[in-house]
């Protein structure tokens, strides 16, 4: 037995869970305690560095949920909102701490992840990356700053395999600003614009998305206002950003009180970014 914790990535077969595979196998402060697929799949048996086609890791790929989770002190999460829902439950009873970036997680399912939250940490964001959560305070601060003059647009890009939208990002990002503007963002969203729209509602605030080829994920938060536009930009390029965030939380998670929690907790942006 060791004191460092095990890590248990989900999802292990998809884009993000084979970057975190790989940064929770480097770390010196991890342990990666098990892979799980989904049911079925054709990694079940495997060892996970060579289904990655790469040398072994020593870990075999399961799907035996129950299994997995009753072995980690940690958990990290970016599968789809269905299996996230049904981890949440697993994770608390094993009193492990979940990190969840799966995103397009409705209200119901933010309920149920509050309720599991009760019994074990949780670190739940839409984007993992130092980057973004920077942008989110700096959203809330420029649209505190500027007023109604200034129409908000969130535009976004994605691979073209995303499944979701607005991106879980992009709704961070227009919270922040709505947050900034003293309004719930319910109140004031406008999404999908198509056919006779009639002019722009003062005060909303838009989102759009892009979906193409390989893109990793790039967020912009437009103020256009009489004269002059401020545009703030995130750009990713390589989703180890992602990762490596997700692992810091995990770490960050062992020994903390439950609860709810996000990554500006982690990061410690807290002060720096909500005044
Ligand atoms: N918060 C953040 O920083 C980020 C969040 N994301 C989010 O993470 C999520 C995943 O993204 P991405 O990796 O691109 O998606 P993928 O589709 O590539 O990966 C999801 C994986 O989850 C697997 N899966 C589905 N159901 C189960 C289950 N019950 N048990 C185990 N595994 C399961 C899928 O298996 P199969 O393929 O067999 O269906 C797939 O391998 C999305 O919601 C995305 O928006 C992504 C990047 C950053
Ligand atoms: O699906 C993705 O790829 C990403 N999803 C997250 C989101 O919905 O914002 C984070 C990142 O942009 C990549």
């Amino acid at each position: 037995m060791t004191d460092i914790p095990g890590i248990l990535v989900t999802g292990g077969a998809g884009r993000m869970g084979r970057m975190l595979i790989r940064a929770v196998a480097e770390s010196r402060e991890a342990r990666l305690c098990g892979v799980l697929v989904r049911p079925g799949h054709d990694w079940v048996g495997r060892d996970v560095g060579e289904a990655m086609g790469g040398p072994a890791l020593g870990v075999v790929a399961g799907d035996d949920a129950v299994a997995a989770f009753a072995g980690a002190q940690g958990v990290i999460d970016f599968t789809t909102p269905e299996a996230t829902l049904a981890h949440a439950e697993l994770a608390a009873q094993a009193r492990a701490v979940h990190v969840i970036g799966t995103t397009g997680i409705d209200e119901g399912g933010i309920a149920a992840i509050r309720r599991a939250a009760r019994h074990a940490p949780v670190v739940m964001a839409g984007n993992m990356s130092l980057g973004v959560n920077l942008l989110v305070g700096l959203t809330r601060r420029v649209a505190a700053a500027l007023g109604e003059d200034f129409d908000i647009e969130v535009v976004e890009a994605h691979h073209r395999a995303k499944v979701d939208a607005p991106s879980g990002t992009a709704l961070m990002l227009g919270r922040a600003a709505a947050e900034g503007r003293g309004v719930p963002l319910a109140s004031v969203e406008e999404r999908g614009r198509d056919g006779m729209t009639g002019p722009r509602r003062a005060g909303a605030i838009g989102f759009s998305a892009i979906r193409g080829g390989d893109i990793v994920g790039e967020h912009d938060v437009l103020f256009a206002g009489p004269g002059e536009r401020v545009v703030l930009r995130h750009v990713a390029t390589d989703r180890a950003i992602f990762a490596r965030g997700a692992l810091r939380a995990a770490l960050w998670g062992q020994g903390r009180a439950e609860g709810l929690y996000d990554m500006m907790d982690v990061l410690g942006l807290g002060e720096a970014t909500r005044g």
